[in-house]
């Protein structure tokens, strides 16, 4: 007798949260480990982003971002062991990750031409993954409430601005005096209540999302738990 074993159901995972609460490890780490895809929506927004500052564009001039909405070619290549992002060709992954346009994104993306135009780039990298039979782990701050409202399954990680402050401050090196992690809370807090309360598309946790504190958690035991409980999604 031959047995048969099927592949598990390709499944769409939603990944939501504040900055530093672990959604771009833990997203890389267990799409990686469970053979999905990948997608990192925030790279997505401070790529156009990049491409406002770069062309003189205000990011506060609200109509001139607007009318530029539709003009950058964004690619996303999903594959989480190397995840790329380009803005007419040119590999953007290092210049977005800058303190001008860590300054600028959270204006730029709260346009709703902008939400509009990326939402409909993360559909359909979403659907795509879906048809290949991997299955996705999407990041950022509105998948599980506008972007893929019918996710598999939604995960809403926290952890208070101290810890992501430790956290975020610990990857620019050098020492972590008081002053520094001071200065980086306040930059995540602010950055924070400006996505949390722009009208379009706020940072907000699905009412079905599975809310996951990471603060006493270590990296791996966070991937541990949300590999978990994709893989019971899978298996459904
Ligand atoms: N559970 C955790 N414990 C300790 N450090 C973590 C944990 N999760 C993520 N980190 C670290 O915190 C920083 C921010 O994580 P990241 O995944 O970029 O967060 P986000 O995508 O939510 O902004 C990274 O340096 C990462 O290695
Ligand atoms: N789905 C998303 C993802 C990100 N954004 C915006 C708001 C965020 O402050 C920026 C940058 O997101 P990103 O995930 O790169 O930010 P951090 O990794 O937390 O620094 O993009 C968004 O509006 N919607």
């Amino acid at each position: 007798m031959r047995t048969t074993v099927s592949a598990p159901t390709p499944v769409v995972v939603a990944i939501d949260g504040p900055s530093g609460t672990g959604k771009s490890s833990t997203s890389k780490g267990v799409a990686a480990r469970l053979g999905m895809a990948y997608l990192d929506t925030g790279a997505q927004y401070r790529a156009i982003t990049w491409w406002m500052l770069t062309r003189g564009i205000d990011p506060a001039d609200t109509a001139e971002v607007a009318a530029a909405a539709e003009k950058p070619e964004i690619v996303s290549g999903t594959d989480p062991l190397a995840p790329t992002i380009t803005v007419d060709g040119t590999d953007v992954s290092t210049p977005i990750r800058g303190a001008e346009v860590t300054g600028a994104v959270s204006a730029v993306s709260a346009v709703p031409e902008i939400r509009a135009r990326i939402t409909g780039l993360q559909r359909s990298i979403a659907a795509e993954a879906a048809r290949s039979g991997a299955g996705i782990v999407v990041e950022g701050r509105d998948i599980g409430t506008t972007v893929l409202p019918d996710a598999d399954l939604k995960i809403f990680l926290t952890a208070s601005p101290e810890v992501r402050a430790a956290r975020r401050s610990g990857e620019l090196g050098g020492p972590q005096d008081a002053a520094r992690l001071a200065a980086t809370r306040a930059d995540l807090v602010r950055r924070d209540t400006a996505d949390s309360s722009r009208t379009a598309s706020p940072l907000a946790r699905a009412a079905d999302a599975v809310e996951l504190d990471t603060a006493d958690l270590t990296l791996e035991q966070v991937i541990e738990r949300v590999g978990a409980m994709i893989e019971e999604r899978r298996s459904a």
